[in-house]
């Protein structure tokens, strides 16, 4: 790792040199939380983003993770989904499945993808409900802080417009604070209709990783992560502030590039 420092607030910043390094260092991370949730509670629920994101957790795919994870007690489920058929190309769930959830022994019934067949209302309201029954028998853990369900590890990534799940700058569904899935039909990144995990589910997770690589991100990343004051562009990813769990930015060096470092220990 070339830096790892901690903000005051407890988040953790890592920025790598190496996307082998961030990889290697992501798929430990994930594993040790996959082991430590097991333990507590018998199972690991885990919402997965799309995008950049499933070729950086590969590495869980191979040994020593693939031999030593124990994938029975893993639940899946996406922070958001394109409203789209499973086997388009846009699909965040094809994408985890041909890159991820096909190389290792999970469950086929643990895996929680949304309605594809129904409008992004209607698939938004239909996952809301999966998830209120999975919290209902603690599959899925609950805040006791909001009523909201508390994952054990929610993993995001960042647009170079600071989107983070389908949040996207200056939308009202940011200030959404009754429902736990909702869904866009005018996303300014296609496809334009979604399903996305609000800010209070993402909040009241038990461990948030923000996994962020290249330099189109870095100004994002900056806005996101250091104090630049009030009168800066909306960011979605500044608003990623777990109530009670933990928080680590997971970045690589052009990321990283235009962060103020000084409090980055080596
Ligand atoms: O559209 C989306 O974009 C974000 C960021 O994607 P990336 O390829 O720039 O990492 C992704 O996290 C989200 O799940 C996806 O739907």
């Amino acid at each position: 790792m070339a830096f790892s420092g901690a903000k005051e607030d407890g988040r953790e910043v890592k920025i790598y040199e190496y996307l082998d390094e961030l990889s290697t260092d992501l798929a430990d991370y994930i594993s040790e939380l996959s082991e430590a949730s097991v333990k507590e509670r018998g199972v690991f629920a885990i919402a997965l983003s799309g995008g950049s994101l499933i070729s950086l957790i590969r590495k869980l795919c191979e040994a020593p993770y693939s031999k030593t994870v124990d994938w029975s007690k893993w639940y899946i489920f996406w922070v958001d989904e394109r409203v789209v058929a499973k086997n388009h190309v846009d699909s965040n769930y094809k994408l985890a499945k041909d890159g991820f959830l096909s190389k290792v022994p999970i469950v086929p019934s643990h895996v929680h993808s949304i309605n594809d067949t129904v409008s992004a209302e209607k698939a938004a309201e239909d996952y809301e409900f999966v998830i209120r029954q999975l919290v209902r028998t603690r599959v899925i853990s609950v805040s006791d802080v909001s009523d909201c369900p508390k994952f054990d590890l929610i993993l995001l990534g960042m647009g170079p417009d600071g989107h983070i799940a389908s949040l996207f700058p200056d939308h009202p569904i940011l200030d959404e604070k009754d429902e736990w899935v909702t869904f866009v039909t005018d996303s300014p990144k296609p496809p334009p209709e979604r399903i996305t995990f609000t800010l209070p589910v993402i909040n009241s997770a038990s461990n948030v990783a923000v996994v962020v690589t290249g330099s189109s991100k870095a100004e994002a990343a900056h806005l996101a992560i250091d104090d630049v004051g009030p009168d800066v562009p909306s960011s979605p990813a500044k608003m990623v502030q777990p109530t009670k769990g933990k928080l680590i930015w997971y970045l690589d060096k052009a990321a990283a590039s235009k962060l103020d470092c000084t409090k980055c220990s080596e």
